[in-house]
């Protein structure tokens, strides 16, 4: 099995090494090219959503993905990832993958001092979750599952083959949201 890193911006690095430490392999998507390496699964990091939007346009990946991932391909996207997978955007006229039937809302817990810690559950189980001037969900079409919901707010969930988090769970040292994804979504795939 197979991953893909998308690694135009962001923490890719991060998840590169979470996905070591899980002992799966992985592989940097840099540009188109890159897109031809048989994958399994797909990370679309966090980092700033419109920077890597224009980085895919300017690559010309974005209707590959588009078309790779809206065929089935597993897909996890954190932070910008979420704002970069959702069809719709509250506070930006900005869109770009448009495949998950959400709404997000860009630096919904402000700009400067949106960044924090807490532990809550996903999918039943409590874990560290690190925000940083991450978006949340505003709204989700009935085929979306939520997974996890901080103060009122969807901040993790999956739609068939994507899964998305508001948090970063790169960051730490829990492997709990990475195992998801690769034991529910892409073994099962
Ligand atoms: N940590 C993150 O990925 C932040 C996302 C960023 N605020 C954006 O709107 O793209």
């Amino acid at each position: 099995m197979k991953i893909g890193v998308l690694a135009l911006q962001g923490a890719f690095a991060e998840h590169e090494a979470m996905l070591g430490r899980l002992g799966v392999e992985h592989f940097q998507i840099r540009q188109k090219e890159d897109l031809c390496v048989p994958m399994e699964g797909l990370i679309i990091p966090g980092g700033e959503s419109t920077a890597i939007g224009k980085l895919m346009d300017s690559l010309d990946m974005m209707s590959e993905l588009r078309e790779r991932i809206g065929a089935g391909l597993p897909v996890f996207g954190t932070c910008a990832g979420m704002i970069l997978l959702a069809k719709d955007v509250e506070n930006d006229s900005r869109r770009f993958l448009q495949l998950m039937d959400i709404c997000v809302k860009r630096n919904a817990y402000g700009r400067q001092l949106g960044s924090f810690f807490t532990e809550d559950e996903f999918a039943g189980k409590r874990i560290p979750m690190t925000f940083i001037r991450a978006p949340y969900i505003e709204r989700a079409g009935d085929g979306v599952e939520v997974l996890s919901a901080v103060g009122g707010h969807i901040v993790a969930a999956r739609e068939r083959n994507m899964l998305v988090t508001s948090f970063h769970p790169e960051l730490g040292e829990d492997t709990t949201v990475h195992s998801y994804f690769i034991e529910n979504m892409v073994r099962k795939a």
